[in-house]
């Protein structure tokens, strides 16, 4: 018989919190830490450098099965990306990239072709994954799921500071409407749209600290799998 390996899924929208606490529970419980959006992140931009249309889906599908991507941790527990060889780690967090990313992510087949890539990341003693579709898709047998979310104006503000302190010359406007378009299309797309598992706990971030944020998260988690 195999032995699965539990799984806590952190699904929601840009700026809700994802990235910060999935990062400090995968700490905490010593486990795999699957960073999703990163994925859409480095196809996209591999797309941008070898001038493959955002729209071509057969190439993207194609990139994206034999994509060329590492995720090495670092020892303040942080994700290095290296894509074909290069460190992208903060060049794939740039505006076009986020934007770029909701793009390819919206191509079912793409979607489909990343599917086995995410999957592998599944092992003892069990994975932290973030996204958009892990715990409806993605992931649907994990025993503890969670979705965070904010208001759009409160992550617009989250994300300004944190490009800002990345040395990122960004406009809050325009991150508050990039936002919104992004959050758009990943609801309204056909291929595992954005929306919260039928079983899982949704977090309204908006005035919560991260530690109170990471608390109810812990709580949850140790009623569904630790507890
Ligand atoms: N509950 C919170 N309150 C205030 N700031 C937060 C909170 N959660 C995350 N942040 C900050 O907001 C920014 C975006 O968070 P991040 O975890 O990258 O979001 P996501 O992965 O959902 O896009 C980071 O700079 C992070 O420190
Ligand atoms: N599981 C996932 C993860 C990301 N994505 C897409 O990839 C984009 C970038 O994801 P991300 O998680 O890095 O974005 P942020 O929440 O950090 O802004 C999102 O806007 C989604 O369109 C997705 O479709 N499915």
């Amino acid at each position: 018989m195999t032995v699965q390996a539990p799984i806590v899924t952190v699904d929601g929208p840009s700026g809700a919190g994802k990235g910060t606490i999935c990062q400090l529970l995968s700490k905490h419980l010593g486990w795999h830490l699957l960073d999703s959006g990163a994925i859409y992140r480095v196809l996209a931009l591999a797309a941008i450098h070898h001038d493959i249309e955002l729209t071509n889906e057969e190439a993207l599908t194609l990139m994206a099965a034999h994509l060329d991507v590492q995720f090495l941790t670092r020892d303040d527990n942080g994700i290095k990306v290296v894509l074909e060889g290069e460190d992208v780690t903060t060049t794939i967090r740039s505006q076009e990239c986020s934007d770029a990313a909701s793009k390819v992510a919206a191509l079912p087949r793409v979607r489909e072709a990343l599917l086995r890539r995410q999957r592998a990341f599944n092992a003892m003693p069990g994975l932290v994954a973030d996204g958009r579709d892990m715990g409806t898709v993605v992931f649907p047998q994990a025993p503890a799921k969670i979705f965070l979310t904010a208001s759009a104006e409160e992550r617009a503000q989250r994300r300004y500071n944190q490009l800002q302190d990345k040395g990122f010359d960004v406009k809050i406007n325009r991150l508050l409407a990039e936002i919104i378009e992004r959050d758009e299309r990943d609801i309204n797309r056909s291929a595992s749209p954005l929306v919260p598992a039928d079983d899982a706990l949704v977090i309204d971030t908006s005035g919560v600290c991260i530690d109170d944020v990471l608390a109810l998260v812990l709580e949850h988690v140790n009623k569904k799998i630790t507890g």
